[in-house]
């Protein structure tokens, strides 16, 4: 059974279809990797399946879970998190403080956690793991908000790991990021995919190919085609549409 399910999600705004009876799956170790041009409505589904929007009709399951009515941070507890395209890192603490805070949102949310309760050891040690996890280990007492862009968004993520989940969503982790800065975080997703499933939404077109499994394309609030990054390439209607002069540079 695929770990993450989404079947015929359908999102109106007013007369718009933004999406359009989409589904898709991503398997466990996958890195699933959603692109369609600007508008295509990526934003729309990441918004569906963390819960900041509501579907009108279609289902999401995690680990065979009914996600789909659930508040955002219930499908946290049920194994999803999120890296933002805005960060959510405390700039004036350090990063050990900014992780520690996770770890301890977690074990307050984690029922594996209660009993015994986690103890004040018990979250350092899973702060310095996080932020060795992520490349930071040296950067721990630093104030988060003077490491550059590219630590800042690792430390994100480290911030999203803090929850264990299942399935990663990252929305757009190069962002704003020079070429050795993106190479570092192909780097970590790769190094994370055999603990989780991770679905990727980036612009990158390098990054995504070099990452994904298996693409989404997504056109219009539809699905163009689900399939590996040779069957995607390959594709004449994704040539057309997406990869072509039309939407050159442009996710
Ligand atoms: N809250 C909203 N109200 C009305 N229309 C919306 C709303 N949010 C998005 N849309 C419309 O839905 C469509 C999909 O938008 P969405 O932002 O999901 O696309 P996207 O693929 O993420 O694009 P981009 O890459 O530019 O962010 C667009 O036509 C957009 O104008």
């Amino acid at each position: 059974m695929s770990l993450f399910r989404i079947e015929g999600l359908v999102k109106r705004f007013g007369g718009l279809l933004a999406t359009d009876h989409v589904s898709l799956t991503v398997e466990r170790g996958e890195v699933h990797a959603l692109i369609g041009p600007n508008g295509a409505g990526k934003t729309t589904l990441v918004n569906l399946i963390t819960g900041l929007l509501k579907a009108d009709a279609g289902r999401i399951l995690l680990d065979e879970i009914d996600i789909t009515k659930l508040r955002d941070h219930q499908r946290v507890a049920a194994g999803m998190s999120r890296c933002f395209q805005v960060t959510r890192v405390f700039a004036k603490e350090t990063v050990h403080d900014n992780l520690m805070l996770a770890a301890q949102a977690h074990a307050g949310s984690s029922l594996r956690f209660m009993a015994p309760r986690a103890t004040e050891r018990d979250l350092v040690q899973r702060a310095i793991a996080l932020a060795d996890r992520v490349g930071l280990g040296g950067e721990r007492d630093r104030i988060a908000g003077t490491l550059p862009h590219g630590a800042q968004r690792a430390l994100d993520v480290a911030l999203a790991l803090a929850a264990e989940p299942k399935l990663l969503l990252l929305d757009e982790p190069m962002a704003g990021m020079g070429p050795d800065e993106s190479a570092r975080m192909v780097e970590l997703i790769e190094s994370l995919r055999e603990s989780m499933a991770i679905l990727l939404i980036e612009h990158d077109m390098d990054a995504v190919f070099r990452l994904a499994n298996r693409l989404t394309v997504l056109v219009q609030g539809r699905v163009l085609m689900s399939g590996t990054a040779d069957e995607v390439r390959g594709h004449p209607d994704v040539q057309a549409v997406y990869l072509g002069t039309e939407a050159e540079g442009h996710a």
